[in-house]
């Protein structure tokens, strides 16, 4: 009798101590409890947000919770989503927030980079070493910059997009998502490890095909170690994989490819003191991380001294490879719609065309005038391509509406607590803000969901309030400390990219089924591909 009432009674402690702190606490005492819930089982659960995630409907679900119930939502217990500017993303990106261990799935070699160290202080040393390569200043003035365009542009773009225009090449039209995508890899590993150490996806088109296979193939894994990273390596242990290993295979194969090219870099790169008669061939980035790794070797304590320590070859290697990556799938994204928004507009492309005409010298291709041997067309004045405003226009409606990184940044908030929007949040909390939900508010962007590139242009009635407030919430390359290093780099090929094709052809959709972008952090088109035909300009 006594032992059964030493259950009972231990039983109703457990009962009563389960309740309270997974059911009362969250949903009543909890700091989290004045925010409105995404889902009812929001204060309890994380399956709700872990479901939406698992199907890909993250990005439309959450900015529907934003727009029924306001700027700052409860996603899990422990999950929170912010959609304001002032009070939210200002606070969150601006410092002091540092990332969780969802980032670790972008560490290669078993190497954080800049993009996945967590905390501050490595990761501003890691930054520090490269960043200066990637400055507007230093870009427009690089005349490593300028060689590889050259080449890049004259002799793989143009001449495939004029093979395409050929009337004997039937059926017309290419794929655009996988030139893009090329262009873009070419053009960061370019400037990574110089013209010769780089790749030629524009021209290798068997090669490309494989290596974008083998990359995107592994996506759809990627939700396991990033949301359900324990049950994932706990599944791991008894023997039940989550993760096919035909995944590590892959990961192995593009990780000893980005090795062998940072190899090759570093190899030119001790082997010349100055690139300035073949400005083509340096290996830009490569060689700041040898020069910014000394200069933390020389000192006599590095915060990024065990990384040094162990490996400097996989240390370079594991940057390289995130910012080709990150480099050449949204830049590649951006391009494809980009083009498919001025497909569907001849006169838009007839006024882009008159004011790419005002570049000195234009970007005019004609294939006689690329011979072995010969000096590559000139480039015009980088700085005067970057302010020309239509073309300006055209990319930044397209980085809003159709923003290559959609989805959520999570971060993780401070001890012992901070504010969001006016409510009081406890530290340990993820924390998301998204591009999706911030660049269709449609008390700054008119009508949304409508691609309309004459926002962007100044002037036109718009109010000083107005700019100010459109250019405050657009952020498809984040903000703060963490914002994305390679911004100036992606926004001036994507203006190469744009200005050489637009001055020269015209484009027209074949087939754009499949269009609308995934669901997902990046996002590209659903159906994988855009098939655009490019006709030679009437001069
Ligand atoms: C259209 C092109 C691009 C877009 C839309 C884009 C967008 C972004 C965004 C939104 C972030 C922050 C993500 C987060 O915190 O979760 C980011 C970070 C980053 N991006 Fe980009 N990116 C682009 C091109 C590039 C290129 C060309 C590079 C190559 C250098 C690059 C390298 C990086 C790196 C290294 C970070 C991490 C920065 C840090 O943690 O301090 N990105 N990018």
């Amino acid at each position: 009798m006594a032992n059964l009432s030493i259950s009972a009674i231990a039983f109703v402690v457990v009962f009563l101590f389960g309740l309270y702190k997974f059911v009362i606490y969250p949903a009543v005492i909890s700091p989290l409890s004045k925010i409105p819930n995404a889902h009812w089982s929001a204060p309890f659960s994380p399956l709700w947000i872990l479901s939406v995630r698992w199907r890909w409907t993250e990005n439309h679900d959450v900015r529907a919770a934003h727009l029924k119930l306001g700027p700052v939502v409860r996603l899990g217990p422990n999950e929170i989503s912010v959609g304001t500017i002032d009070g939210g993303v200002k606070t969150i990106f601006g410092g002091g927030f540092e990332k969780g261990d969802w980032y670790a799935v972008f560490d290669n070699y078993g190497v954080q980079c800049t993009f996945s160290t967590l905390h501050g202080r490595p990761h501003s040393a890691s930054k520090r070493m490269v960043s200066h390569t990637y400055s507007k200043l230093a870009l427009q003035t690089s005349p490593a910059v300028t060689a590889q365009a050259q080449s890049i542009l004259y002799e793989r773009l143009l001449p495939t997009l004029k093979a395409s225009a050929s009337p004997s090449q039937k059926p017309q039209g290419i794929d655009v998502l996988q030139l893009w995508y090329a262009l873009s890899m070419d053009t960061i590993t370019a400037y990574q490890f110089g013209l010769p150490n780089s790749t030629d996806f524009v021209r290798d088109t068997a090669y490309r095909s494989h290596w974008l296979e083998l990359y995107l193939s592994r996506k759809p894994y990627v939700y396991y170690p990033q949301e359900i990273p324990r049950l994932t390596s706990f599944l791991s242990k008894i023997g039940f994989r989550l993760v096919p290993r035909w995944v590590d295979g892959a990961n192995d194969e593009i990780e000893a490819w980005g090795l062998g090219m940072c190899r090759a870099a570093t190899a030119s790169s001790n082997k010349h003191s100055s690139y300035s008669d073949n400005p083509a061939e340096e290996p830009v980035v490569v060689r700041a991380m040898l020069k910014g790794i000394q200069k933390e070797t020389n000192k006599e304590q590095s915060i990024l001294s065990c990384r040094i320590s162990n490996s400097t070859e996989l240390m370079i290697a594991t940057e390289m490879l995130d910012n080709l990556a990150a480099g050449h799938e949204t830049s590649g994204i951006t391009l494809t719609y980009v083009t498919w928004h001025l497909s569907q507009d001849l006169e838009l492309q007839k006024a882009l065309r008159a004011e790419l005409l005002t570049l000195d010298p234009p970007l005019k291709y004609s294939p006689e005038q690329i011979k072995e041997g010969s000096p590559l067309p000139d480039l015009p004045n980088l700085k005067t391509l970057d302010s020309l405003p239509l073309l300006h226009a055209v990319l930044s409606e397209t980085l809003r509406l159709n923003a290559a990184i959609p989805g959520s940044s999570p971060r993780v908030t401070p001890y012992p607590s901070c504010n969001l929007a006016g409510y009081e949040v406890p530290g340990g909390v993820r924390v998301c803000s998204a591009a999706w939900t911030l660049h269709r508010n449609a008390d700054v962007y008119n009508q949304p969901e409508v691609w309309d590139h004459t926002r962007w242009l100044d002037g036109d009635g718009k109010s000083g309030e107005e700019t100010k407030e459109r250019d405050k919430w657009f952020w498809p390359f984040s903000s703060g400390g963490r914002m994305c290093i390679g911004n100036n780099f992606a926004m001036l090929q994507m203006k190469l990219a744009i200005a050489s094709t637009y001055t020269n052809f015209t484009s027209h959709v074949v087939c754009d089924d499949g269009i609308e972008q995934e669901d997902g952090y990046t996002a590209s088109p659903k159906g994988n591909k855009l098939i655009l035909r490019f006709e030679d300009v009437e001069e």
